[in-house]
Parts: structure tokens; C-alpha cells; sequence
């Protein structure tokens, strides 16, 4: 395939590269060939030449865009819930422990029903997909069957993913927990091996198995300790748990693991804390647990809308970027009470806005405009957002060579982005006089699942508004 038309893709925290004409060519593989930027029309045949190709020659894989259409890398979602997805919109009354255990286990019980989960994760997946998300950070539950339905569903539908079986030994319901670490580390090796053998070559998977201790709160140290052990044995096997969400989550942790000095220090006592970890939330972290987590290189999910909605607080993302901390957004659901990564989008820039509000007095200079030296105390630019949502999350994945822009040599995992008056999204006002960058910010500010048209991954064609 070669596209031909506008172009938006993340060139660094700060920069985005708007292209009104590029030309880029997926191979049959799926990875992109070659880019060229602004080739107007009157240069086509020039760039093309340079590929050894004619407007003749590419004729019938050539795909042009109109004005008010371009492509940008698929989202990346590096932290959220299958089995939640059915309580999206429900119990926001709660904060986090509550919610957990009067809105939360109650659904994710219903998974140890394999059919409730074949018929629940197929519609969650293809839901994910039509939104833009190309690669997603999934947790399943507790269940191996039902968690390797949702390994296969993500494998079949086309989904770039990391993909866990909840460990949780303690702490739960009492339906709703596994009967010992011994169990439950059982039960993990065998859904990392049905998780391996869904691809004949596990370097190129499309679908590959993370540990997942849910949070340090429901896992017995012993547990903790052997799923160390499993990661020691597995280097390349990523990580996903959560971290400092909520304060009552912060106390009972340090209760419970009195030995450790600091939330963080309980997952890197225990091994579980290096380059391939992904730590959600992280509202409440403190800088000498930003510290540790740089010096392991892990990479923390801001989830913005789950952060609101449960009312865990605002992150300081830009202390964080300041810092030096890895860092992608998650949708988190059903915390968060939607799977689009355009809402997500929009709430950090919000809550970039709310944490700008409260911590730029002692410094006269700020005015809420942006500085082009620190990102903190001030609201984060609509490029360091789309950068957190694509190029970030590609960082905390350990993808950054593979997706999260459009580059030759990297997976054309990709979005087509329509803003037309034929998507049918009112919020758009549609002006193409507008420039590329002013249509850009009316999309991050007023786009959703309407304005996705077509979503590749690999350069195969998973999902989008006109998908069939
Ligand atoms: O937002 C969250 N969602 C969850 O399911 C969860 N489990 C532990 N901690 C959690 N936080």
C-alpha cells in the first residue's frame, strides 16, 4: 500500500511533525518501507522516482487522502481492564478499595465462566480496536481458562498486546482469590506457555504474555517472591501492576509490608522492578520513588480518567517528565469509565490543567502559557499529550523501535483520522482553510471514535468506523 496525504507523527516529547503531503509505502510485511515529506502533488513523480517507482507502477495500491483526513501512529493503551469493560460508567460513588470490592470482583468473579468470557472479550477487544488502540497493556482476571480466551481473541481480532492472568492470593473476596501462591504461580507459567505457543515465532508476536501481581495489597510476600523468581528466569517477560493510586491504598500497602520503606520498594525488594515493568497510576508517588523507578527504567501508565472518577487525585505528569520517568497513558477501565484514548487524551491535557492551577503560584513567571524548559507547573502541550499516547507508551511497552511513529523500519500500526463533516461529529468544526496543526487541535480536543476511520496494525486492517 502507499499512501498519499497529510501526516502526523510525534518527534519528540515536544515536537510533532505535520506533514500537509507525505508519501509512505507499507511493505507486504507490514512494517513501513520509506516516508517522504511534503511532496506536493507537482513533486509525486520526483519522490516516487527516488523509490524506483511510477505513478503507473503503484497504481493500484495507492491511497490517496482527502483535506481534513491524515494518518498518526495507533494508540498505545499501556494500562487497562478486560474484564471490567461491562462496569464501564458504573460505581463512581466509590474510591478505590470500595469500589473494588463492591463493583469490581463481583464482575471479574463472572470469568471463571469460560463462554461469559468468549462472548464478553470478543465484543471488548473489538471495541478497543475501532477506537485507535493498536497495542494494549490488557489485565484478564484471576482465571487461566477465561484469561486465555482473551490471549486468542486479541491473536485472532489483530490486537498488538501484552496480555496477564491476575495474581491475587489475598486480600480479595473470598470466591474471588486464588487458594495459594503456589497456585497461582502454576497457573501463570502455564498461561505464559499458552500465551508463547499462539505464535511461531515468539520474537515477532503479536500477542505475548505479562506478569501481572494485580497490586501489592492483594499478593502474599511468598507470592511476590516467586513470581521474582519467574521474572529473574524470564528477562524479556514485561511486568504490569499498580502503584500509589489512592492513600488508603498507600497506608494498608505499608502496613502490610512494613519492611519496605516505600510503595515502590516493595515491588523492587521482591524483584519486580526493572526496565519491562509498568506501573499504573503512581498519583501519590514520592520523589525518592520517581528516583528508584528511573534507576530501574521502569515506566509508569498515567490514567487520567481513572484518577477523576474514582477520585485518586491528579498526577504531576510533568514532575515526572522533568524527572526523567518513562511514561504513557492508560484508559484503565473500568476506573476510567471509557476504552478511547482520544478521551484519555483529553482529560491528562485536563488534568495538566487542574495540577497547572494549584502549583503555579510561586513562580510569577507562569502564566498558563507553556515553557520550553520544564513541563512541570504548567499545562502539558497538545504535543507532549499526543507524544504520551503514542511515542510514550511505546517507551514504558520497551516498543520504541517497533511502534508509536511513523518511521521507515517501524510496524505501520496507524490510524487514518477523519475530521470531515461526513464523520458526523458535530464538536468538529471543519474549516479546510484551517491549517494542518489547527485541524490537529480541534481533533485532540474534540475528537472521538467518530473520526477514526480505518485502524491498521502491522499494516492489516483490524478496525475503524468503516471496517466491516
Ligand atoms: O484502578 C484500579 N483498578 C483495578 O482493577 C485495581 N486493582 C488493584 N488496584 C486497582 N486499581
Amino acid at each position: 500500500m502507499v499512501i498519499y496525504g497529510s501526516i502526523i507523527t510525534p518527534l519528540s516529547k515536544r515536537d510533532t511533525l505535520f506533514s500537509d503531503y507525505s508519501l509512505l509505502r507499507v511493505s507486504p510485511l507490514g512494517t513501513i518501507d520509506w516516508v517522504e515529506h511534503e511532496v506536493p502533488p507537482h513533486k509525486l513523480e520526483e519522490a516516487l522516482a527516488k523509490h524506483g517507482e511510477t505513478v503507473e507502477s503503484i497504481a493500484s495500491q495507492f491511497r490517496e487522502l482527502k483535506r481534513g483526513e491524515w494518518i498518526i501512529p495507533g494508540f498505545v493503551d499501556t494500562h487497562t481492564h478486560a474484564p471490567q469493560f461491562q462496569n464501564n460508567g458504573a460505581g463512581s460513588q466509590f474510591e478505590l478499595l470500595d469500589w473494588l470490592k463492591y463493583v469490581t470482583f463481583p464482575e471479574e468473579q463472572k470469568y471463571a465462566d469460560v463462554e461469559y468470557a468468549k462472548k464478553m472479550y470478543r465484543r471488548v477487544v473489538r471495541g478497543s480496536l475501532d477506537l485507535g488502540t493498536t497495542m494494549c497493556c490488557w489485565y484478564g482476571t484471576l482465571h487461566l481458562e477465561g484469561t486465555k480466551v482473551l490471549a486468542d481473541v486479541l491473536n485472532e481480532l489483530g490486537q498488538r498486546a501484552y496480555v496477564g492472568k491476575c495474581n491475587m492470593d489475598r486480600e480479595s473476596a473470598p470466591t474471588y482469590q486464588e487458594a495459594s501462591a503456589d497456585d497461582s504461580l502454576r497457573d501463570t507459567l502455564s498461561f505464559i506457555t499458552h500465551v508463547e505457543g499462539l505464535s511461531s515465532q515468539p520474537s515477532q508476536a503479536l500477542v505475548r504474555p505479562i506478569l501481572t501481581p494485580r497490586f501489592a495489597i492483594s499478593c502474599t510476600g511468598p507470592l511476590l517472591q516467586g513470581l521474582g523468581e519467574i521474572a529473574k528466569q524470564h528477562p524479556h517477560l514485561p511486568i504490569q501492576t499498580h502503584i500509589s493510586e489512592n492513600s488508603a491504598e498507600i497506608a494498608y500497602t505499608k502496613e502490610l509490608f512494613p519492611h519496605c520503606a516505600t510503595y515502590a520498594a516493595v515491588y523492587d525488594h521482591y524483584g519486580l522492578l526493572r526496565e519491562n515493568t509498568i506501573l499504573a497510576h503512581g498519583v501519590h508517588l514520592e520523589q525518592s520513588e520517581l528516583d528508584l523507578i528511573k534507576s530501574r527504567g521502569a515506566g509508569i501508565s498515567h490514567c487520567p480518567t481513572s484518577n477523576f472518577n474514582l477520585r485518586s487525585g491528579a498526577a504531576h505528569v510533568g514532575e515526572w517528565l522533568d524527572n526523567g520517568n518513562k511514561c504513557g497513558l492508560g484508559t484503565d477501565c473500568s476506573g476510567g469509565w471509557t476504552a478511547s484514548m482520544i478521551t484519555t487524551m483529553q482529560l491528562a491535557s485536563v488534568c495538566s490543567k487542574v495540577v497547572s492551577y494549584y502549583t503555579k503560584g510561586d513562580d510569577a513567571s507562569i502564566t498558563g502559557r507553556f515553557s520550553k524548559t520544564q513541563f512541570a507547573k504548567y499545562q502539558l502541550p497538545i504535543q507532549t499529550v499526543f507524544w504520551l499516547a503514542t511515542m510514550g507508551g511505546a517507551e514504558v511497552c520497551c516498543l520504541q523501535d517497533k511502534i508509536g511513529s511513523l518511521e521507515p523500519g517501524k510496524l505501520f500500526d496507524a490510524v487514518h483520522v477523519s475530521i470531515l463533516p461526513e464523520t458526523d461529529n458535530m464538536h468538529i468544526w471543519y474549516d479546510e482553510s484551517e491549517s494542518l496543526e489547527s485541524m490537529f487541535e480541534r481533533f485532540m480536543t474534540n475528537g472521538d471514535e467518530r473520526n477514526v476511520s480505518e485502524v491498521w496494525v502491522s499494516g492489516r486492517t483490524v478496525g475503524g468506523r468503516l471496517f466491516k
